[in-house]
């Protein structure tokens, strides 16, 4: 017990597992996957007897489907931007395989390896205590066989923490990875329409689902993934029409990006949705669908512009912000010190310089 007094992060500990007897099971046990969290105190731990905040399960976003309330996601990719979704009250944060544009700066999404996402995965999942978590399974961790899905996705809850997997597709072979990783225990969310895994085949992030012929069969392989067992559908830029009629011919929710209001609920990436991606490489990738409701990137510039130049011109650091004082008597004795070592240069400084 006086090992849990003295450990911030052991009483914190303890608080949550205190709390949870009030939780459903699958709260429960998405409790146990993530209990690290470190939010200030103020905003998620007040005491041992506050209640934790609510987390977003899978019955969470069934409830949400039938209520006819729209679902909200986005993406983060690292601890900051994690804490700052939680805080926003999103109900799914995925950590997309967008992280390989947009944070790594390649040109796809193909580079990015199970591994690295998994880094990104259990950064996020520190940051996010209540949003659901949803791993992106990246290109190369599941087309090979079930088997190679099915490993894939566990290695997503049990090292990364993220309570759910999204895969691309619905190939005969890929619906089949799907009913395996769902039978494997593993949540799984659909994504058809464009599927930039697939920017290899489809020549470009071009939108998808625009003859009768594509939609019918994007249909079609909605219908497939909700019978392998999908919790939910991703629809990615795909004619508001063709949305409609997916989403109404399934009885899970369906998540639109570029893909019209006729949806479940709707996802967008972080730093599209934040204005951040000014720069000459990320504005090209930057797509049309996506409404910037901030301008961060500017921000950002111009607090960097104005460091620089306060470094510059010397207005930075001013004494608010050189905290770190010496006695008067230390000065005086450090300064005899120095002038009897020899060092008068050093003398003349500390002499020289008021605090
Ligand atoms: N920053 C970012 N935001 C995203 O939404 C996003 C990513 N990255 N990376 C992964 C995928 C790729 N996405 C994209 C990227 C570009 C377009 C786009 O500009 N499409 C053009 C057509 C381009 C072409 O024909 O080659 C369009 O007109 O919609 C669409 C979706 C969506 N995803
Ligand atoms: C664009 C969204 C849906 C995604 O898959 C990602 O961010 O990787
Ligand atoms: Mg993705």
């Amino acid at each position: 017990m006086a090992l849990l007094k003295q450990s911030r992060l052991l009483r914190q500990l303890a608080s949550l597992y205190a709390c949870s007897p009030g939780a459903t099971a699958t709260g429960a046990l998405f409790q146990q996957a993530r209990p690290y969290s470190i939010l200030p105190d103020t905003t998620v731990y007040t005491g041992p007897t506050a209640p934790s905040p609510k987390r977003v399960t899978l019955r969470t976003l069934r409830q949400k489907y039938k209520n006819g309330e729209p679902i909200t996601m986005v993406t983060a990719y690292d601890y900051p931007s994690a804490v700052h979704v939680d805080t926003a009250g999103i109900d799914i944060l995925l950590v997309g395989d967008s992280v390989a544009m947009v944070v790594h700066g390649h040109d796809t999404t193909l580079p990015v390896t199970v591994d690295e996402m998994l880094l990104h995965c259990k950064a996020v999942s520190r940051g996010a205590r209540r949003p659901f978590l949803l791993g992106d399974l990246p290109f190369g961790a599941y087309e090979t066989c079930p088997e190679d899905a099915v490993r894939s996705a566990v290695r997503f809850l049990k090292e990364g923490t993220m309570d759910a997997v999204k895969m691309e597709g619905a190939s005969k072979a890929r619906v089949a990875a799907v009913a395996a990783v769902v039978d494997a225990g593993v949540a799984v969310m659909g994504h058809v329409g464009l599927t930039p895994q697939a920017i290899s085949v489809l020549g470009g992030f071009k939108p998808q689902g625009q003859t009768a012929r594509q939609a019918i069969r994007i249909i079609r392989e909605a219908k497939a993934l909700q019978e392998a067992g999908c919790f939910a559908l991703l629809l990615e830029c795909l004619p508001a029409q063709v949305a409609a009629a997916v989403t109404s011919e399934i009885d899970i929710p369906t998540i639109g990006i570029g893909a019209g209001p006729h949806v479940s609920g709707q996802v967008l990436v972080y730093h599209d949705l934040l204005g951040m991606m000014s720069h000459p490489h990320h504005a090209k990738v930057t797509p049309k669908f996506c409404r910037q409701y901030a301008q961060v990137g500017a921000v950002i510039q111009d607090a960097l512009q104005a460091y620089r130049d306060d470094v510059g011109s010397g207005a930075f650091p001013s004494t608010q912000f050189s905290p770190y004082k010496i006695p008067e008597a230390e000065l005086d004795s450090l300064t005899k010190q120095l002038q009897e070592s020899g060092f008068s240069k050093a003398a003349d400084a500390v002499a020289e310089t008021d605090s």
